[in-house]
């Protein structure tokens, strides 16, 4: 056992492969750890092979976790549930689960998506749904199979809640899996929900024959345009200097192994939206995310244009290759805006304008 100070019972919702990766750390901690999946089939070749052949076939289970289809039996006596369910089934898992769960338990989502009604986290959704004290969230640069091949990892708890933190830290924290504390749950369940926009439009970038300095461009004002909308939901712009801002975005930004990156790939070479998803077989909350971002951004006037671009692509028809001018046509604004705010920059702008000093700026080719 590594770093786990007591042995503890801990429950993962979800059989994918998040939920999968998680419940083998756990137990590699030391923990009884049980996972409840729907699948009969499946549940019965973790038990029996230790190995989860439809999200994570290359990887060995720890034979410590007990899969079932049966939720009291997982639920019961967990100190610790995780709940790796997508965001459109996160609320209908909950409340099945709801008669098992208590409020001494520690409930963690780490779920990387939005519910379109009323544009709840699944933190805010699990607080709605119990009302119990202990909610925290995990995000951050953790690519289910890298955490599954046992790559050295970090990850982020989220919570207000001090309990929470430090008892995620001890049941999932070892050798190779870092859990760094955070307080600001709204800013850390954003970053991880916001960043698969980006890394759409990144794998997108990288299909179309897009450079590295370009890349660079893109993650970069990514970073801006997400840290923007969270600061204006409340969010501390400091959190997205932490895993769960740019380490997130990093990661699935760059990476084949990402699901969202995929899909922005997919769309690249020129498959639609329905094909891309097809092709994938597993969800990509980024694409249901844009949506449900942009209509905010739009209802709360804050600027997002690289959003906004993507989601054009997604479902207005617009042509992939425009992502480019997305990122070319916005306004020549404040790079970092909590130093220099865009306002000023913007008021700047006028004055030389008003001056008559305002030269167009444009450059051909
Ligand atoms: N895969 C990763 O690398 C990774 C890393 C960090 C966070 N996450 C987040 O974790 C969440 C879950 O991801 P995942 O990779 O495990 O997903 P997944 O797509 O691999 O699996 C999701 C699981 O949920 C189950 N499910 C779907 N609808 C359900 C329903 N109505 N009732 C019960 N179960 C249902 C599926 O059968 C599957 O077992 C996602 O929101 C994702 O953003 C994923
Ligand atoms: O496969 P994705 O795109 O859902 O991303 C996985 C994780 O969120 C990366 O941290």
């Amino acid at each position: 056992m590594a770093m786990a100070e007591q042995q503890s019972n801990v429950a993962v919702l979800g059989g994918g492969s998040f939920g999968t990766a998680l419940a083998s750390i756990a137990a590699d901690n030391g923990a009884n750890v049980r996972q409840w999946l729907r699948d009969e089939a499946l549940v019965a070749q973790i038990n029996r092979e230790h190995r989860n052949g439809r999200y994570l076939p290359d990887y060995a289970i720890n034979p410590a976790v007990t899969a079932s289809t049966d939720l009291k039996s997982v639920l019961t006596g967990a100190e610790l549930v995780l709940i790796a369910i997508p965001s459109k089934a996160f609320r209908s898992v909950v409340q099945a689960a709801k008669p098992w769960l208590s409020p001494e338990q520690i409930l963690v989502s780490t779920t990387k998506g939005i519910e379109q009604d009323g544009f709840l986290l699944m933190s805010q959704v699990l607080e709605q749904e119990t009302g119990f004290p202990h909610i925290g969230v995990i995000a951050g640069p953790n690519l289910a199979s890298e955490i599954a091949d046992k790559q050295l990892t970090a990850t982020v708890i989220a919570s207000a809640d001090a309990l929470t933190r430090t008892r995620v830290q001890q049941v999932l924290g070892c050798r190779y899996f870092r859990v760094y504390a955070s307080n600001d749950r709204h800013g850390v369940e954003l970053g991880g929900a916001l960043k698969n926009i980006y890394a759409i439009a990144a794998g997108m970038a990288a299909a179309l024959g897009m450079g590295e300095n370009t890349r660079s461009m893109l993650m970069t004002r990514a970073l801006a345009e997400m840290s923007r909308f969270a600061v204006a939901q409340g969010a501390n712009p400091m959190t997205f200097l932490g895993l769960a801002g740019v380490g997130d975005l990093i990661v699935t930004c760059s990476s084949n192994l990402s699901r969202n990156y995929r899909v922005g790939h997919a769309l690249g070479t020129g498959l639609s939206l329905e094909e891309a998803v097809a092709a994938l077989g597993q969800v990509a909350e980024g694409v249901n995310t844009v949506k449900l971002v942009c209509a905010k951004a739009r209802e709360m006037g804050v600027y997002m244009p690289l959003a906004e671009g993507l989601n054009r692509v997604l479902f207005d028809g617009v042509p992939a290759q425009e992502m480019a001018s997305t990122l070319m046509m916005g306004e020549q604004s404040s790079d970092v805006e909590f130093i220099l705010p865009r306002e000023a920059v913007q008021q700047a702008h006028r004055e030389q304008a008003h001056q008559g000093q305002h030269n167009s700026g444009g450059c051909d080719e």
